[in-house]
């Protein structure tokens, strides 16, 4: 049994079909990369898993558990964690503070979500930055902030949303190194992204979608030489 069974989900905005009967698996420790085109459907299949959005049709099981349709409160503690665009995080409140807001959800005393978030806020290599506002910080720490938040609520799958976009080079290794900390740790990731260079070297396995289908799923170096997604890509040109 996998960590994250998707089982034939579909989802319905009134006529327009977001995802359509989707079906893949994330094994405990994989990095799996979820990529496609603008508007093939990843962002809301995301929101499915995270409990944003009940799927129309379909299952979707963590640790052999029915999560779908739970609220995303639920859905956290159940172990689903989920990163935010940057809009989310408390751009006044410090670093530190930003991650406690999470540790809360397992730290009761105040001291004891402080050390934790301190511990998350190392791991995301942001210690020297804990007492700087949220938003002072660059895009790239944020983005690494959004992280440690999200590791602070203590997941078993973190879902990733875009965390290496807009950044340099320099920058998205950093991302890079922090994603695969993050599976040394045994934690598994689903990372939706469109920085194709930063997902396909470190992921397991890649699921990509087009127009709400998934069209292809394997290791990186399949899907980078399967017809269909080649097309997807670059369409008729
Ligand atoms: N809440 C919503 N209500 C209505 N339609 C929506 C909603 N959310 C997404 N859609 C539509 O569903 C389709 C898939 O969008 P989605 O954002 O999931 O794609 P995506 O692959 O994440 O795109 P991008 O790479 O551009 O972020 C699009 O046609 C979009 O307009």
């Amino acid at each position: 049994m996998s960590l994250l069974e998707v089982t034939g989900v579909s989802k319905r905005f009134g006529g327009l079909t977001a995802n359509e009967d989707v079906t893949f698996t994330v094994g405990t420790g994989q990095i799996v990369g979820l990529i496609g085109p603008n508007g093939a459907g990843k962002t809301t299949l995301f929101n499915c898993v995270a409990g944003f959005f009940a799927p129309s049709e379909g299952t979707i099981t963590l640790d052999g558990q029915r999560i779908e349709g739970l609220p995303p409160e639920r859905c956290a503690r159940m172990g689903v964690g989920r990163t935010f665009q940057i809009a989310r995080t408390f751009t006044s409140m410090t670093a530190c503070e930003n991650v406690m807001t999470a540790s809360m959800l397992h730290e009761r005393k105040v001291s004891d979500a402080r050390a934790d978030a301190e511990r998350w806020l190392g791991f995301a290599n942001l210690t020297r930055l804990a007492d700087k506002p949220a938003g002072s910080m660059t895009i790239s720490e944020q983005r690494r902030l959004a992280v440690a938040r999200a590791l602070a609520t203590r997941p078993r799958l973190l879902l990733m949303d875009e965390v290496m976009a807009g950044l340099n080079p320099s920058e998205v290794k950093e991302a890079v190194d922090v994603v695969l900390k993050i599976r040394e740790h045994g934690i598994s990731c689903l990372v939706v992204e469109h920085v194709l260079e930063g997902i396909m070297p470190i992921a397991d396995k890649i699921v990509v979608l087009d127009r709400g289908r998934k069209i292809a799923e394997g290791t990186p170096a399949e899907v980078s030489s399967d017809e269909a997604v080649i097309h997807a890509y670059l369409g008729d040109a």
